[in-house]
């Protein structure tokens, strides 16, 4: 039995509407986090913070006055929207979160609400206009990112221990609210927002609030897409309510991890957040630890694909408004990928046969007796193991860059080994499989 809840899930099952199907074939995205910490770029005073990059201003080794000051020098006269997004659509990417106010409180656009904004700086111009416009000319979808924590706002509190705290929260609540709806007076072509610092005890007890704002901003542009982190339920549970329901059109928890299993992702869509180093989302001048490869990231992207999510990869321009080298390589050599395989990635979905070590399949949502094959380890007999789930028959295998037929042999049970040339595969590659219903006639690939 469910408990009561007024301000719990709303909807069972999967969001079903134009715009929700639209962003359920995405596949891939980019994420931008680009703000006054990047000026910082993770070092201060000669040293180096080692936590990530945008969350210097919570560094005790840095006055918050210093911090705050920082919007006097941010001036990125190299940047340029069109540019940012050539880049992006060179890399294949169907949408974009550009980070609007981090958890520092300063707006890239000319809030009315406050004047720690962008129209205040050297540089003064409306960033996220200019990044809205640009993306939207060459079809990339544009999502908000929005911090609710907003360390530079004085009515902002991590918790409500008295009445004065409820007076101060109240204010930053319609704060927050007006933000929200100026940004969607002002970028009415923007698809949804990506909301963030919802993880305090404040907000855990304002889960009636953190409903009807995310009502009232559906009804103001209907069709808006907000991921599970906003709300709060009646007992402040976040991204699953207290019946395990998911609050939000998609689970929006994946941040820097991806799900294991199929099992693992609830069969709710969702999406990973993912940075090219191990961690930080703002430039840093020292990428700590491991960079990810391109051949990792377009695993990464293979990988959350075939378990019916999407893959948004980090980048953190420079305060002078362009990309470090290894960024503009990785966009280069991801779109370098995806103008040969996006058929295995765009409106693609699981498919629920046996995972096999080789790589990962996936189906197109519109056909349902193709199914793709994403390889990335060819096993050294150079036979790549299938088994479909029953009554699901292979009819012919072929290489999707180049058609070149491949060699299927039945194995017993109703598994199968689709042969690979001899010649080695540099690139990760996809194998195409066209099957037929068996005997029994019912297809269930997903
Ligand atoms: C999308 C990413 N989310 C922000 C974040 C959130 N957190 C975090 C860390 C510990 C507990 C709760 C939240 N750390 N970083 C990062 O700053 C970045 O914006």
């Amino acid at each position: 039995d469910t408990i009561p809840l007024l301000h719990g899930a709303h909807r069972i099952g999967k969001r079903m509407d134009v715009d929700m199907n639209r962003w359920r074939g995405y596949g891939l995205g980019q994420f931008i986090h680009w703000g006054l910490y990047s000026i910082l770029g993770g070092d201060y005073n000669g040293k180096h913070y080692n936590g990530a990059a945008e969350w210097i201003r919570s560094w005790n080794q840095l006055p918050n006055a210093v911090y705050d000051s920082l919007y006097k020098q941010f001036n990125p006269k190299d940047f340029n929207a069109d540019k940012w997004a050539a880049m992006a659509k060179q890399m294949g990417v169907k949408y974009v979160t550009i980070t609007t106010k981090h958890h520092d409180g300063f707006c890239l656009w000319p809030s009315k609400y406050t004047s720690y904004n962008i129209s205040n700086t050297p540089y003064k111009k409306d960033i996220i206009k200019q990044i809205v416009d640009a993306y939207t000319k060459v079809g990339i979808d544009v999502y908000l990112y929005f911090s609710v924590m907003d360390w530079h706002n004085p009515d902002w509190r991590y918790d409500l221990k008295s009445a004065s705290d409820t007076i101060a929260f109240n204010k930053f609540k319609k704060f927050t609210q007006s933000q929200l709806e100026e940004q969607l007076r002002m970028y009415p072509q923007i698809k949804g927002f990506w909301f963030d610092g919802t993880w305090d005890n404040s907000w855990k007890k304002s889960g009636a609030f953190s409903d009807s704002l995310d009502q009232d901003l559906k009804r103001i542009h209907p069709g808006l897409i907000i991921g599970s982190r906003l709300r709060a339920d009646d007992y402040g549970k976040r991204h699953f309510d207290s019946n395990g329901r998911l609050m939000g059109d998609y689970e929006q928890g994946w941040e820097r991890t991806i799900p294991e299993t199929f099992a693992d992702t609830h069969g709710n869509d969702w999406e990973c957040d993912m940075t090219i180093p191990e961690n930080g989302w703002g430039y840093a001048k020292q990428w700590m630890g491991h960079w990810k490869t391109s051949d990792e990231l377009i695993e990464m992207l293979a990988k959350c694909v075939s378990l019916d999510g999407n893959f948004v990869l980090n980048f953190g321009p420079k305060p002078n408004g362009t990309f470090r080298q290894k960024e503009v390589a990785d966009a280069k050599a991801i779109g370098d990928w995806m103008k040969i395989n996006n058929t295995a990635i765009y409106n693609c979905a699981h498919v629920n046969w046996e995972k096999q070590d080789w790589g990962y399949f996936t189906t197109p949502t519109s056909q349902d007796d193709k199914v793709y094959m994403i390889v990335f380890n060819v096993p050294v007999s150079g036979a790549l193991r299938v088994l479909p789930t029953k009554n699901i028959l292979l009819k012919k295998a072929y290489l999707l860059d180049g058609d070149k037929q491949l060699s299927i042999e039945k194995l017993d049970g109703s598994a199968y080994f689709v042969h690979l040339p001899n010649e080695g595969q540099k690139q990760p590659f996809v194998v195409v499989l066209e099957t037929e219903k068996g005997k029994n006639g019912k297809q269930d690939i997903n």
